[in-house]
């Protein structure tokens, strides 16, 4: 389990003080997804940040599996909202980079990698660096990395931002894909309220800035076949725009 009891972060510089999220209290089940969705600046990047073990201060607990962060630790992958690739390594070197890390050359899997390459569309892109792809190739290549290292805490900002409509869909249902076959632990942050639905067994919903939480939805339909098609996730996405513009408003 992932859990945050009362996490305050404060930005301190030399003459002020920026409460960036306030007493952020919630609890993620071991292999459930939640989808984080709040307003720009609300914090959402400072809270996936705290879980990865990057920002250090702040008041309150976070555990992870009751022990307190630790990347040493803990096997937690991240994708950044800048996807965070080395721009000296190409494609196969960045992918592979994680698992080189935590452990050691002789445990790469050669079809596993070949077969995630694959299903995210990368193939035959392995010796281009990151300033010879797009940015959704960039993307899908940080996807590539996390899903290869198979974590026990996976952390996504806003991972399908750079993919237009079909390939995010296409992306999306990869991402689902991996995680039925290895159902980690993941927190994503999105804009989309039809990604919270479709993605989110737990929908977190944050408030303008300094990040509050306004409500967290349990959502019965998320790993649903066929989910986009059907009307509850239609009437489920009115919804959650609904709660949105009510509370977003105030
Ligand atoms: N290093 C920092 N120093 C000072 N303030 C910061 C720092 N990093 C972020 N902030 C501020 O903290 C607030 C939360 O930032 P954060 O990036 O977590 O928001 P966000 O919800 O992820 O935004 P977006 O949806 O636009 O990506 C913002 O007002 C931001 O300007």
């Amino acid at each position: 389990m992932i859990e945050t009891r009362d996490l305050t972060v404060v930005y301190k510089s030399r003459n002020s003080c920026y409460t960036a999220l306030d007493k952020i209290t919630m609890a993620i089940l071991e292999g459930e997804t939640c989808a984080l969705i709040g307003p720009s600046g609300c914090g959402k990047s400072t809270l996936l940040k705290v879980l990865a073990g990057i920002i250090r201060e702040f008041e309150g607990q976070v555990a992870i599996k009751n022990q307190p962060v630790m990347p040493k630790r803990h096997r937690i992958g991240f994708i950044p909202q800048n996807y965070g690739l080395l721009d000296w390594k190409n494609v196969y070197q960045n992918v592979t980079l994680g698992l080189r890390i935590k452990d050691g050359k002789k445990k790469i899997d050669r079809n596993d990698i070949a077969h995630i390459l694959d299903l995210l569309g990368l193939k035959g892109l392995e010796e281009r660096y990151p300033n010879e792809l797009s940015g959704g190739q960039q993307q899908r290549a940080a996807l590539a990395r996390a899903f290869l290292l198979k974590p026990d805490l996976l952390l996504m900002d806003e991972p399908f931002s750079a993919l237009d409509a079909i390939t995010r869909e296409e992306i999306q249902d990869v991402f689902l894909y991996v995680w039925k076959k290895n159902p980690v632990s993941t927190i994503l942050v999105t804009h989309h309220v039809e990604e919270a639905v479709y993605l989110g067994k737990k929908i977190v919903i944050l408030s303008d800035s300094p990040g509050r939480i306004l409500k967290i939805l349990d959502n019965p339909l998320f790993g649903e076949n066929d989910l986009r098609n059907k009307e509850d996730y239609f009437q489920m996405c009115l919804e959650l725009r609904k709660i949105i513009k009510e509370d977003w408003s105030k």
